[in-house]
């Protein structure tokens, strides 16, 4: 059997007659409080004398191949990065836990929703959306609102942004969009205000959203002064098989903060990541943020009354006519230990869900139902719900096995097909939910395209900005984004906006003159 000393020696690559004189001695004398600390080993255990030494031919000399601890940690570190998020890259993420606090039983049957006072542990990513992973949180941008409950059903995951609507209603159009808003011009990798604008004028149904994100609402003081939506139409179906339309607004309970204009700007090169600060440090500080959970609802028949399209992202709901019924309260109270293994490798998607919700035929959810998993096979592999923080509290999919970075038993022994050999290896739930989930139809190509009806909801926007006194913000925030645009660009951004109301365009031609005058 080998010796201790010898099995170092081997590991190091170091000849025995070499060395083991002061690799004995090293070992002879830690002393015993020395072996409360980690001893520090190569990744496959192995203990190392000095992590700083490299095994030379003399000291001076070429290096080793045979210097295992080198190779084995210079090749780690060179797969150290994974794929940054196509979307959403710059993040920063905290624990918590979601309480009920209403009685919802009517409208839906989901476990973790049901019972007053029942608490179920959660992880929540916010982020920006159009930033790459190392730029700053207080961008002109809208806010991810992510979150994951580790319910008794399975996970289920709220993908939520900061704002009711969104800018498309055509699922196809997200990678347009995002290499509009978020990637780079293919020739110069220079970011480009012109085909910024040119997207959102192409698509005037964005315009809602647009506003939004121009309003000081598009720069957030932090992640927990805003308020979060699922903005999709969800179905959520009770004890009885009777579904409602849901869309869920998350309102923060620290109020709304902004910044403006000239106050994110001054953040992005003072305090980049201020927002992940600011989080971070008031959970540390004991300081648990919070969030009330109100849901509005509507039943197929008054969808089917509704003088505007459930499944249309574009639109909010009123809330006169569709009123806020308060779900629950949820709390974040715990920082990552890690950021990669927690924040980094978390994987939210909307397919994630537990009995009792699901999702509506909207033309964008559906195409983010197959997009999330998909990218997270491509940028964690194909096994990352096996990764501590995506894992459920409890799962069986024996038909799902090997792949790379497996990291559980991989089901042992038990038949990876459904088997009807005795003892049996799974047992299906029988329930079935066949409500609204017929579809009769001819299979279409279709563009849900602007109309006139798009600029209402934009236009009650604007006389809110102006009873708010919002509206020299929103006019200012706009115009110096555009005033680096073409002529041409400008001149149709204000014929968009004079569609609205044309006080908007004469403010905005006003200040388009006013700043080109300044420069
Ligand atoms: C067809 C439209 C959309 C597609 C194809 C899409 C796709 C994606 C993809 C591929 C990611 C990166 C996921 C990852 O790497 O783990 C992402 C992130 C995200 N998306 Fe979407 N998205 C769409 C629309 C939306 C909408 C409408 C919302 C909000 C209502 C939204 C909210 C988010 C959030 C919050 C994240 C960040 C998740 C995290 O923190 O890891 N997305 N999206």
């Amino acid at each position: 059997m080998r010796s201790r000393t010898s099995y170092i020696t081997d590991c190091l690559g170091i000849a025995p007659s070499s060395s083991s004189f002061s690799i004995r001695k090293s070992i002879t004398t830690m002393s015993p409080a020395n072996y409360s600390v980690p001893l520090y080993t190569t990744s496959n255990g192995c203990p190392v004398r000095d992590p700083n030494a490299m095994l030379k031919m003399g000291k001076f000399g070429p290096t080793l191949l045979q210097d295992h601890h080198l190779i084995d940690l210079i090749a780690h570190f060179d797969r150290e990065r994974i794929p940054e998020r196509v979307a959403h890259a710059k993040g920063s993420g905290a624990h918590g836990y979601l309480e009920v606090t209403d009685d919802v039983s009517d409208i839906v049957s989901a476990d973790f929703l049901n019972g007053i006072g029942k608490k179920t542990p959660l992880f929540l990513r916010f982020s920006t959306v159009g930033g790459e992973k190392g730029t700053a949180d207080s961008a002109r941008d809208p806010r991810g609102f992510a979150i994951k409950f580790y319910t008794q059903e399975g996970v289920i995951d709220w993908v939520n942004i900061n704002s009711p609507i969104f800018f498309i209603r055509n699922g196809v159009q997200f990678p347009y969009l995002v290499h509009t808003q978020k990637a780079r011009d293919p020739k110069t990798n220079l970011k480009d205000p012109n085909m910024f604008w040119d997207f959102l004028l192409n698509n005037p149904e964005s315009v809602h959203n647009t506003m939004f994100v121009f309003s000081d609402r598009g720069t957030p003081f932090s992640y927990r002064h805003m308020h979060g939506y699922s903005a999709h139409t969800y179905k959520w179906v009770n004890k009885e098989g009777k579904f409602h339309y849901v869309q869920v607004h998350l309102l923060t309970d620290q109020g709304i903060k902004n910044l403006n204009n000239e106050e994110a700007h001054a953040l992005e090169a003072d305090d980049p990541d201020h927002a992940g600060r600011d989080l971070y440090e008031s959970i540390e500080g004991g300081e648990y943020p919070s969030w009330t959970i109100y849901i509005q609802t509507m039943t197929a028949e008054q969808a089917e009354q509704a003088d505007f399209s459930v499944f249309d992202l574009t639109k909010t709901w009123p809330q006169k006519e569709y009123p806020l019924r308060r779900v629950a309260k949820l709390v974040l109270d715990r920082n990552p230990e890690n950021y990669f293994a927690e924040v980094e490798q978390s994987a939210f998607s909307p397919a994630n869900t537990v009995p009792g919700i699901e999702p509506s035929a909207d033309p964008v959810l559906q195409a983010r139902l197959f997009s999330y998993a998909d990218t997270q096979r491509y940028r964690l592999g194909p096994n990352f719900n096996q990764l501590p923080v995506n894992r459920p509290l409890q799962a069986y999919c024996p038909f799902q096995r090997d792949g790379p970075g497996r990291t559980d038993g991989n089901y042992g022994a038990v038949p990876n097909y459904p088997s009807s050999f005795e003892p049996l290896n799974y047992r299906a739930d029988a329930s079935n939910n066949e409500a609204h989930e017929k579809w009769v139809g001819e299979a279409t190509s279709f563009h849900w395209g602007a109309t006139e009806k798009d600029y209402e909801q934009p236009r009650i926007f604007w006389e809110l900005f102006k009873n708010t006194g919002q509206q020299d913000a929103f006019i200012h925030n706009v115009t110096e984004n555009v005033k680096a645009t073409r002529p041409d660009v400008q001149k149709r951004v204000l014929e968009l906006f004079s569609k609205i109301n044309p006080e908007i365009s004469e403010l905005m031609s006003h200040s388009l003159e006013t700043k080109a005058k300044r420069t």
